[in-house]
């Protein structure tokens, strides 16, 4: 049991997927896994562990931002044992190719967060990218399937509305493909604990074109990225 997670010890499976909502950890379990059962309602934080074609995999809600998100990936790469993290995100895209429901793998996370600056005593700019062989299944298994998986750079921004659009324009002339709040986080923590990370996210709104899935929608734009990154970890 940790300060945020009361799983036992073994409770929890060594890969575990991280959506922000823990509505959609419960979700997940509820129509991906097999013989699931919840491990944690701290905090309403819900986590669940069950069997993916019939190997363990637990999900386990983190919140929204990189603050929230690392407490939980901490706890569940310091103290539960886990060795593979996969984020089940939303994102808004700002990239013209890319549409709302697609799903974005990101290869790395660029991040307007303070937290590696502190970390790294303000003196490197760190690259928090995904695990290749992660990243490299997650392409595998989207082909399979016939999803088109878009690979590329993510924004882990520590503001969901911002007072700075021509930041966001910016780094869409650099190449990011889609904006979300906690992948930097996952990666940079996967690093220091030897884990495996990837962050994979549904396009829930396009900031270029001004367009958004309606609420009622979102949950189900959430199957084929949940179809990915559970393919990816039980590969
Ligand atoms: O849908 P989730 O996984 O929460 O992800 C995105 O949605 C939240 C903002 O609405 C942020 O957490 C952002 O990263
Ligand atoms: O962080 C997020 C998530 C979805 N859409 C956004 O614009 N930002």
């Amino acid at each position: 049991m940790t300060a945020h997670i009361s799983a036992k010890p073994g409770d929890i499976a060594e890969s575990v997927l991280l959506p922000g909502d823990p509505l959609r950890a419960k979700w997940i379990a509820e129509n991906f896994l097999d013989d699931a059962s919840c491990y944690t309602e701290v905090r309403n934080m819900f986590g669940y562990t069950g069997t993916y074609k019939g190997k363990r995999v637990s999900v386990q809600g983190t919140g929204m931002g990189q603050p929230s998100a690392s407490i939980y990936t901490h706890e569940l790469l310091d103290v539960y044992g886990v060795k593979t993290v996969v984020r089940v995100g939303s994102a808004g895209a700002i990239h013209n190719d890319i549409e709302l429901r697609d799903v974005v793998a990101g290869i790395g996370a660029s991040t307007n967060s303070s937290m590696n600056r502190i970390r790294f005593n303000g003196v490197v700019d760190y690259a928090p990218v995904a695990d290749f062989g992660l990243l490299r299944a997650s392409v595998d298994a989207a082909a399979a399937r016939g999803i088109n998986l878009h690979v590329g750079q993510l924004y882990s921004s520590d503001t969901f509305y911002t007072d700075a659009p021509e930041v966001e324009a910016k780094l869409a002339d650099y190449g990011i493909l889609a904006i979300e709040m906690e992948a930097a986080a996952i990666y940079t923590l996967a690093a220091k604990f030897k884990a495996r990370a990837l962050a994979l996210c549904t396009i829930s709104d396009h900031i270029l074109k001004g367009t958004e899935l309606p609420a009622a929608d979102r949950q189900e734009s959430f199957v084929e990225m949940c179809e990915i990154a559970l393919d990816a970890v039980t590969a």
